[in-house]
């Protein structure tokens, strides 16, 4: 389980007003702890005495089995527990009918954790919600709510949080894009919602290239990335997230294509085009040993292939929405004085930032971002082709807040900002 979810709302879903009789028993106990054995009914279903004129309402198969004295219709008890009713049953029975508007049922998972952000008047009873996701939910045993700290949220994207249900263990193991990562969620940064903006950016990397990641958390892009034989430079100025992702390198074999790294994403820039520029004049490679032959043929054992590190970075990824556009002026001088490396129509290295900007149909966002790529990169960029010098695409990511959407602008190297003098 990976994805932000909503509670399985379970067996009671769908109910009709005739099957009202089904429904929990109206528990408003408040907000005190979970009362289970509050939840039991006994439902006395239909008891029909047999007269000798019999109910025409019945079908003929139950007529008949009474007349030959096969059936005896008996009272029948129902007895509903706890177990029976879904989560949205037992909530809506515990909540007073004016907070029945916007039951809490969406929360972030990473592995066994479920991750609630609790609206303000839902907070008296966090406890009894957490423990019912708990029950309600498979595979989720610790349930956390973020505690709103305004101000408090840490550069390393981390966030202050309450253990509500369940063991305080935030040791988690998680699965994305056919990658295994295994990390403290309290200490990096990890959300799930972005599965499919990783993959979306991997895609469009090839085996061979360079991808330098400036702000690569754990590595949900470098580590999948390198999967597909991708070389990727990848950085996280968090030591944990530094650590954690030596862990995802070493569980998913990929040591040989992604190097960690442990520095500012300022300096790491420049960093990172003068090592991957060694490693090429080292004549830095990997081997991939070739399918061993079919038993039966005795053709001669075939050569490993081998793919050198090129000399030039292909693209740069900035998943640091808040702030990353602000780091765009240090691209300026990041080529100084290797024209050469890109003679003879090769691409300027493509610059993926994510960043956010205003909920709006219209063209306000992408405005809005490239009015301030222009501000930091020091160059006039207007929305567009990312393959013309001067243009930038920008993707809608995700809704992050009611008025607020995440993005992901894309855009080449200006050759005048690549090429400027190094300070
Ligand atoms: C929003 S997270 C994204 C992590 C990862 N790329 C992902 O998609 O899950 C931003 C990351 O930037 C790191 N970070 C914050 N400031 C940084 C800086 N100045 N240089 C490099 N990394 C930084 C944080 O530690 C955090 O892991």
């Amino acid at each position: 389980m990976s994805q932000s979810e909503k509670v399985n709302k379970g067996s009671g879903e769908g109910k009709t007003q005739d099957m009202a009789i089904f429904s929990p028993p109206v528990v408003r106990s408040g907000a005190g702890a979970l009362n289970r054995a509050l939840f039991t009914k006994t439902v006395n279903l239909a008891a029909a005495a047999v007269n000798d004129n019999q109910p025409d309402t019945w079908g003929t198969a139950l007529k008949e089995g009474v007349e030959k004295k096969e059936l005896d219709v008996i009272p029948y008890e129902l007895k509903l527990d706890y177990d029976y009713w879904s989560y949205h049953d037992i909530i809506t029975s515990i909540l007073p009918e004016e907070l029945h508007d916007d039951i809490p049922s969406g929360f972030n998972t990473a592995g066994h954790v479920a991750h609630m952000n609790l609206r303000e008047r839902y907070i008296p009873y966090k406890k009894v919600i957490a423990e019912l996701i708990l029950d309600k939910t498979q595979n989720i045993r610790t349930v956390i709510n973020k505690v709103d700290n305004v101000g408090a949220e840490s550069e390393f994207r981390t966030f202050q949080y309450e253990v509500l249900a369940g063991p305080d263990d935030m040791q988690v193991q998680v699965t994305e894009n056919n990658c295994v990562f295994e990390f403290d969620y309290a200490k990096v940064y990890w959300n799930s919602k972005l599965e499919a903006e990783h993959r979306r950016l991997i895609n469009m990397f090839e085996p061979g290239e360079v991808v330098c990641d400036v702000m690569a958390g754990i590595g949900p892009f470098a580590v999948p990335a390198g999967k597909k034989g991708v070389f990727v430079w990848a950085n996280d100025m968090n030591p944990e997230s530094n650590k954690y992702m030596q862990v995802a390198i070493n569980r998913n074999k990929v040591s040989q294509y992604v190097r960690p790294f442990c520095q500012d994403g300022r300096t790491f820039i420049h960093h990172a085009a003068d090592s991957v520029l060694e490693a090429h004049k080292a004549s830095e490679h990997v081997l991939i040993a070739p399918k061993p032959p079919s038993r039966a043929k005795k053709a001669p054992k075939p050569e490993p292939k081998r793919v050198d590190i090129p000399p030039t970075i292909s693209h740069f990824v900035m998943n640091l929405p808040a702030t990353a556009i602000e780091f765009l002026g240090c691209y300026r001088g990041v080529y100084a004085g290797h024209e050469d490396l890109f003679e003879g129509g090769k691409l300027m290295p493509m610059v993926h930032v994510h960043c956010f900007s205003f909920k709006a149909d219209d063209e306000t966002p992408r405005n809005d971002i490239c009015e301030r790529i222009t501000k930091y990169l020091g160059f006039k960029v207007k929305p567009g082709n990312p393959d013309v010098e001067g243009e930038v695409a920008v993707h809608d990511v995700r809704d992050v807040a009611p008025a607020k959407r995440m993005f992901c602008a894309s855009f080449r190297i200006p050759r005048e900002a690549a090429f400027a003098k190094r300070d």
